[in-house]
């Protein structure tokens, strides 16, 4: 990677000095706001540490899911908690992103202290990238260090627009490594290769496909991505999260549906095997249910909303992961938090585990899942960004990464 990184610091740019270190803490969360799985935490431990180490004064900013304006369900407290616990040193927590409170809290920064600062999300002007925003957080601060891997792939405030304003603006050690492996891997892959996605950020990721099928000898799709493909040939999708259309940032309107069909059709042209749920287990609700219903079939009854991938499907998705060279795989085959609907996503999951390919799995729920499972170990790596390790598989130029200071 040609960008400068952490390593490149010495001791006189980092003792004393206030350092921004973008994370992604975007972390999964219970009903009762607490943090289900740490990953994402522990994978920012190696450069937190050496910050403290080189007596840097550590601003730590990130965002937790997608709020509309402050919310009290979405606060980074319980996350100082749990990153306090394991750094074995206390984190202090603000409220806010800028302004008197977190400039007062910064001012009492002693060297090789850490703060966690609020939801930088909180802030509409995070991802519009608002200039005057990120100058605001550039301020807080003597030099920039993006460590969210998981977040590289937006164009934000705090991990685009704030490095226009604050040099050095450098890597942290999880960027850097999750680049260098991902950018190694996947450099020449043993073929087939496949790509298993699924997952809720629905028209986010179906965008991607189109680039994938140049990549991929095929792809499988579950979770929420699926019903987009089946509505659009007519199958019935019933009461199921089903994503037909987004607006871009420019205002203008994606057929969600049309664009299915029109993938649909280039898979088949470039002889790229595309396969969709066969079969569902589903329930009357979003909830958890010992005796989910199946269907016969891929359609789903009115009514009922599907949760997973159904027993026919889950065998075939299985076959086509031991038939692979090389797997990546963002986005669970359905709602694996509830333990009735977490049989398709655990079988795959156990498929890569036996199967001796290559296997990428990347994104902050997958990871949880690959956790959940128990089979990270026998995993070729788990990338905390599941949107950033495909965008960057892709090729595409990460924003985050782009605006950082070259080696
Ligand atoms: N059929 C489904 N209906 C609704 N949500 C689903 C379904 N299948 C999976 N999900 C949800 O998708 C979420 C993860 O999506 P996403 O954030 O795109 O994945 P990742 O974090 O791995 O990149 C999980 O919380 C899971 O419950
Ligand atoms: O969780 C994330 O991505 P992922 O769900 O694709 O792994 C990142 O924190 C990015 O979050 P975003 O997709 O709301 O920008
Ligand atoms: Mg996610």
């Amino acid at each position: 990677m040609a960008k400068k990184t952490v390593d490149a610091l010495g001791a006189a740019e980092l003792r004393g000095k206030r350092a921004l270190v973008r994370v992604d803490f975007n972390v999964p969360l219970d009903e009762s706001a607490q943090i289900t799985d740490d990953t994402r935490i522990r994978a920012a431990l190696p450069t937190i540490r050496q910050l403290i180490d080189g007596g840097a004064r550590v601003i730590l900013v990130s965002h937790l899911g997608r709020p509309k304006g402050f919310d009290d369900q979405l606060r980074l407290s319980p996350v100082a908690k749990r990153l306090g616990e394991l750094l074995s040193k206390p984190v202090a927590k603000v409220d806010d992103v800028i302004g008197p409170e977190v400039e007062e809290a910064v001012k009492k920064l002693q060297d090789g202290d850490v703060l966690l600062l609020e939801n930088v999300r909180f802030y509409p002007e995070e991802e519009k990238n608002n200039p005057e925003f990120a100058q605001k957080l550039a301020s807080l601060a003597d030099l920039y260090v993006n460590d969210a891997f998981g977040t590289a792939h937006r164009a934000h405030a705090s991990t685009e627009g704030v490095a226009r304003y604050l040099r050095p603006a450098v890597a942290g050690l999880l960027l850097q490594k999750e680049l260098e492996y991902l950018g190694k891997a996947l450099e020449s892959p043993e073929r087939p290769v496949l790509a298993i996605m699924g997952g809720a950020k629905v028209s986010d990721k179906i965008q991607l496909i189109q680039n994938m099928l140049t990549k991929v000898d095929s792809i499988v799709i579950g979770g929420a991505m699926a019903y987009t493909f089946l509505k659009a040939q007519g199958i019935a999708t019933g009461a199921s999260r089903c994503e037909t259309s987004t607006t871009k940032k420019d205002g203008t309107t994606i057929d969600l549906l049309k664009l299915a069909l029109d993938l649909l059709a280039e898979a088949k042209e470039r002889g790229v095997t595309f396969l969709l749920p066969v079969d569902h287990r589903t329930n009357d609700k979003f909830a958890d249910s010992d005796t989910p219903n199946v269907t016969p079939d891929a359609n789903i009854p009115e009514g009922q909303m599907a949760l997973d991938i159904g027993p026919k499907t889950e065998a075939l998705y299985v076959a086509e992961v031991k038939k692979a060279r090389t797997v990546i795989w963002n986005g669970p085959m359905g709602v694996f938090e509830l333990p009735g609907f977490s049989h398709g996503t655990f079988a795959v999951a156990q498929a890569l585990a036996e199967s001796d390919n290559l296997s990428i799995v990347g994104g902050g729920d997958s990871a949880s899942a690959a956790e959940k499972a128990g089979i990270v170990d026998q995993l070729s790596h788990v990338s905390t960004g599941g949107g950033a390790s495909l965008e960057f598989l892709e090729g595409k130029i990460l924003p985050g990464v782009a605006a950082l200071d070259e080696a």
